[in-house]
């Protein structure tokens, strides 16, 4: 398995773009080796000319060959995805009219092949080009037609030819029309795909974020703390603070609820700035924000806390006639494997302490105080 896929990286490379229009050459690929062994049946039974024919079908190998080592070299051409498409389908166009001119009474048959090409062309090119290519070869091939009866009448009799171009025509027309309308459906699904894929970004960011501070929310940092929870880390000290702005409801009541809701917003944007890298800060709910303060013995987040705590006060808020914000806060060591809903719970006890106590201070939490309160439930 993985011999083969490094021989698929040594044939085609590990560049996704240069993938796609390989296997687009695959498939062309394909096709010319089919055009290949019936053209050797054709010479078999008499039906083309043996010179003409090996002319063609080393022209065809080298081609593809060409085309497989352009697309390769590609980084340094830089040619355009649909550039090389344009190219490869315009050499297509001189192999069929080059074999509708050797293959005798089998040349109708050739003709399919000019619309073969025009249909993988929607593919890959945009509806004008494609458009512009089957001109090219209603041109091309019309040229061929009209040069062959002029000059060998007996084998390519004028009125054939000119009805066979008729059909080829209306055949082609028709086609490019058809391939217009499918890329145009095709760039409907990718655009649609492209805002499908932004719009779920979107909900992403909603069902995780906090839309008024852009804190995580309760949701997101419950799973935050489940994936601690599962995080096996011995020796280190894991505490929880949960923070509460003080006499907010007076500050809504004051200067109003616009300016209560600027206050969350500075608020949270100071109280980040002063965490550490791996601490997490959430709004757990109106005015009350849950700091998980991952491998921080109690002396170390009580510091973070102090920082946070003057920077609050020292923040300036529009609107609230320079009133100092203060908050309190309940900090919890989270005991061995103690689950993060009774740490919480300790550390809400603390809070209610602080509060007690006349506000903007950090509690600690005693460690034996029972649980009863769990996180998520509220
Ligand atoms: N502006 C605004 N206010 C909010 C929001 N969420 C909750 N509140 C208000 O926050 C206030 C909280 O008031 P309380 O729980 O009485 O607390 P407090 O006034 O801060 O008093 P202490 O916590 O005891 O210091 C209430 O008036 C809520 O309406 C919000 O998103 N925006």
């Amino acid at each position: 398995m993985n011999a083969l896929r490094r021989l698929a990286a040594l044939l085609c490379g590990i560049d996704p773009g240069m993938r796609r229009m390989l296997q687009y050459w695959a498939a062309t690929w394909v096709l010319y080796v089919i055009c290949i062994v019936l053209l050797s049946l054709q010479v078999a039974h008499g039906l083309s000319d043996p010179d003409a024919a090996r002319g063609l079908m080393a022209f065809g190998a080298c081609g593809a060959l060409s085309f497989y080592g352009l697309i390769r070299a590609n980084g340094v051409f830089k040619l355009a995805p649909d550039q090389l498409a344009v190219a490869q389908a315009a050499f297509s166009l001189v192999c069929a009219i080059w074999a509708y001119a050797i293959s005798g009474p089998l040349r109708a048959a050739m003709l399919t092949m000019t619309v073969v090409i025009i249909v993988f062309c929607m593919f890959a090119l945009r509806p004008r080009q494609t458009l512009m290519l089957s001109a090219t070869a209603i041109a091309g091939m019309g040229t061929a037609m009209w040069w062959l009866q002029a000059h060998d009448p007996l084998r390519f009799p004028p009125i054939t030819e000119l009805l066979t171009f008729g059909y080829l025509a209306g055949a082609l027309v028709s086609t490019a029309l058809l391939s217009g309308e499918m890329s145009k459906l095709r760039s409907r699904t990718k655009r649609q795909k492209r805002e499908l894929s932004d719009a779920l970004e979107t909900i992403k960011v909603l069902a995780t974020v906090d839309e008024l501070t852009s804190l995580i929310n309760r949701r997101h940092m419950n799973e935050v703390l489940e994936r601690e929870e599962r995080r096996h880390a011995p020796g280190a000290d894991t505490c929880i603070a949960l923070l509460d702005i003080d006499f907010f409801k007076q500050v809504n009541d004051r200067y109003g609820h616009a300016t209560g809701d600027a206050v969350l917003r500075v608020f949270s944007a100071t109280a980040r700035a002063a965490l550490r890298a791996n601490d997490v800060l959430a709004r757990w709910g109106g005015e009350e924000f849950l700091l998980l303060l991952p491998d921080a013995a109690p002396d170390d987040a009580r510091a973070v806390l102090q920082r946070m705590a003057e920077q609050v006060r020292a923040m300036t808020v529009p609107g609230l006639d320079g009133r100092q914000i203060t908050f309190s806060a309940g900090l919890a060591k989270r005991r061995a494997d103690e689950p993060f809903a009774d740490t919480i719970s300790r550390a809400d006890k603390a809070l209610y302490q602080a509060k007690e106590a006349g506000r903007d201070r950090i509690a600690l939490a005693p460690a034996d105080i029972a649980p009863e309160r769990r996180y998520g439930s509220r």
